[in-house]
């Protein structure tokens, strides 16, 4: 089974432009084509959260601000002409792969997957002439995949959970009906589109507390089609739909885990969705205020090697000077001018009203309130030092070990997780001592005085992966002592992620005086540098200025040191 991906360009397309033959041109093409939905894209994300924040001032219903903030941004980009893949049309969509993933119906338009803002089934042509050429599978119609590949899926209409219905009534071999029954007939090709819902503990803006994302499942033919009583005891139409042979295999089970489709209806028949099985109910045990769970395929027995669970950094036997003069703010530090913790970040709160990051910043390093100030724990400036609140869970990826996802959508400036472990000082270590290729170090500062060593005992962030276009940033942020050379180092989302997508940030983005070892970055970006540079990953100190060379698994690299 092929897990969901985020939006990005797989390994296996990268192609380099030099010296192209057919079968490179045919990879080329398609990364062109990858390009242009992944700009469209960008555009519209950009777009409708510009507009939301605007909107969202003047509209107390969260929600509505944003229905009208995808609509507005829909219609935007049309006049632009800004959408990609315009025109209707059968079977496979430039620059669309099966495992897509989508935060919002919009997108489909935008990018020209489903272009119907509502209903389920799309079409082209009229009446006896027409053909479907995507249904989306929400969970407002008593729709069931029966099995991997096999659909059942209910017309159109008739239906009161739809908005403008009025009461039920049969549904008619009409519009989208009569598409899907003709393209059972012509055997023409029809997209899949599953819609998977997940519980969503802050998305605030969303109602009832649930928010979506679509999942392109490749290309299905109709095979049969029953008209049947259905849930109102009115007649309705059961399409049966079967994934084409040639398509890649569906989406994995543990993206849709969530789904009231897949779950509900799955449960009560009794077939097993396991195909993605959770191997840990916490890892943490109990110290992280969520559990956050070990998920892998079915056919992976293997767990995360063993480490102690910390939340808070540990530090080595020394000096660290606490830090002195907090703030006397009665409750809440919203006084710029009294505020001393937020004159240190500039004089401007680095936090805003929903706790998100506010940026630029103009200061480097984020001060938030520590124990030595005197404003309550639910201070605005104490974000990122109160821990985990979205739920967070590993997976076993592909082709870089183990990785890190969100099961719940995370809106931009958001604070996901901190990298926690132990604080070491690889310098006090002796040149020459055991050569020792390590993936869970990274350096703290500039300085080069600490790392954080999260090889024995460190927290969630361990696992989290690197990519070339991250959807996390890493903040220096001080709370509870003052030596600058050892901050904790945050995790922001830097634009909204919906649930089920992995979490990455950039590696090179601490800054380090030297670079030690080059892999293979699998992170599947459109930007991939290709590499990736592990940092600190030895336990022996170099002095500035050398060279060195390691031999590592047959790659000898050899980089140069900057003092
Ligand atoms: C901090 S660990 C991340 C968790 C790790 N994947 C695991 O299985 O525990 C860093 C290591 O993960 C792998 N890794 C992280 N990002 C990668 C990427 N984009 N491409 C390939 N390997 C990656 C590399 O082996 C790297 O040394």
């Amino acid at each position: 089974m092929q897990s969901s991906k985020s939006f990005g360009r797989k390994r296996e397309e990268w192609s380099y432009t030099k010296n192209l033959s057919s079968s490179d041109k045919i990879s080329s093409d398609t990364v062109l084509k990858r390009r242009k939905v992944n700009k469209a894209l960008t555009i519209f994300r950009d777009l409708s959260h510009k507009l939301y924040c605007e909107y969202k001032s003047n509209q107390p219903v969260k929600l509505k601000a944003k229905l009208r903030a995808l609509a507005e941004a829909t219609r935007f980009m049309k006049a632009k002409r800004q959408w990609e893949n315009t025109g209707k049309r059968l079977g496979h969509v430039d620059g669309i792969e099966v495992g897509d993933q989508f935060q919002y119906r919009a997108e489909l338009i935008v990018i020209g997957l489903h272009q119907q803002h509502c209903c389920g089934i799309d079409y082209l042509g009229k009446g006896e002439n027409s053909l479907a050429t995507s249904i989306v599978v929400t969970h407002r119609y008593a729709n069931v995949m029966k099995s991997s590949g096999c659909l059942l899926y209910e017309g159109h209409g008739g239906n009161p959970n739809i908005r403008d219905s009025v009461a039920p009534h049969d549904q008619k071999l009409a519009r989208g009906n009569l598409a899907l029954w003709n393209s059972m007939n012509a055997g023409s090709p029809v997209r899949v589109i599953l819609q998977v819902s997940e519980k969503c503990e802050v998305m605030e803006e969303l109602s009832n507390n649930v928010s979506y994302s679509y999942i392109y499942d490749g290309l299905y033919f109709v095979d049969n089609v029953t008209r049947v009583r259905g849930q109102f005891g009115k007649l309705v139409f059961k399409f049966v739909l079967k994934k084409m042979s040639n398509q890649p295999a569906s989406v994995s089970p543990g993206d849709v885990m969530e789904s009231k489709t897949f779950v509900k209806r799955q449960k009560s028949k009794g077939l097993v969705l396991s195909k993605e099985v959770v191997r840990i109910n916490d890892i943490s045990e109990g110290k992280e205020k969520l559990p956050i769970r070990v998920v892998t395929p079915v056919s992976y027995v293997e767990i995360p090697k063993p480490f102690g669970y910390l939340v808070n950094m540990t530090y080595p036997k020394m000096n660290r000077s606490m830090l002195g003069g907090g703030c006397n703010c009665a409750n809440a530090c919203v006084d710029c001018l009294e505020c001393v913790c937020i004159a240190k970040n500039g004089g401007t709160l680095a936090y805003d009203g929903n706790r998100k990051l506010v940026s630029p910043m103009k200061s480097s390093f984020i001060y938030e309130c520590g124990s030595s100030c005197l404003c309550s724990s639910s201070c605005i400036n104490r974000v990122s030092q109160s821990g985990i609140h979205f739920q967070l869970e590993i997976f076993k990826t592909k082709s870089k070990g183990w990785g890190v996802r969100t099961r719940s959508f995370i809106p931009s400036g958001s604070f996901v997780c901190e990298l926690i472990g132990e604080v070491v000082h690889l310098n006090n270590q002796k040149v020459g001592s055991n050569l020792h290729v390590d993936d869970y170090i990274i350096n703290i500062g500039a300085s080069g005085k600490g790392c954080i060593d999260a090889t024995r005992h460190g927290n969630i962030g361990r696992f989290i992966n690197h990519s070339c276009s991250p959807n996390l940033c890493v903040k220096d942020v001080m709370y509870d002592h003052s030596d600058k050379s050892l901050p904790h180092k945050m995790l922001f989302a830097t634009k909204d992620i919906p649930a089920g997508r992995e979490l990455s940030y950039d590696y090179n983005c601490c800054k380090v005086n030297f670079k030690v070892l080059s892999k293979i970055c699998y992170c599947g970006s459109l930007e991939c540098n290709g590499q990736i540079y592990i940092e600190a990953t030895l336990k022996t100190y170099c002095k500035s200025g050398m060279t060195m060379g390691i031999h590592w698994k047959s790659i000898i690299v050899f980089i140069p040191i900057v003092a």
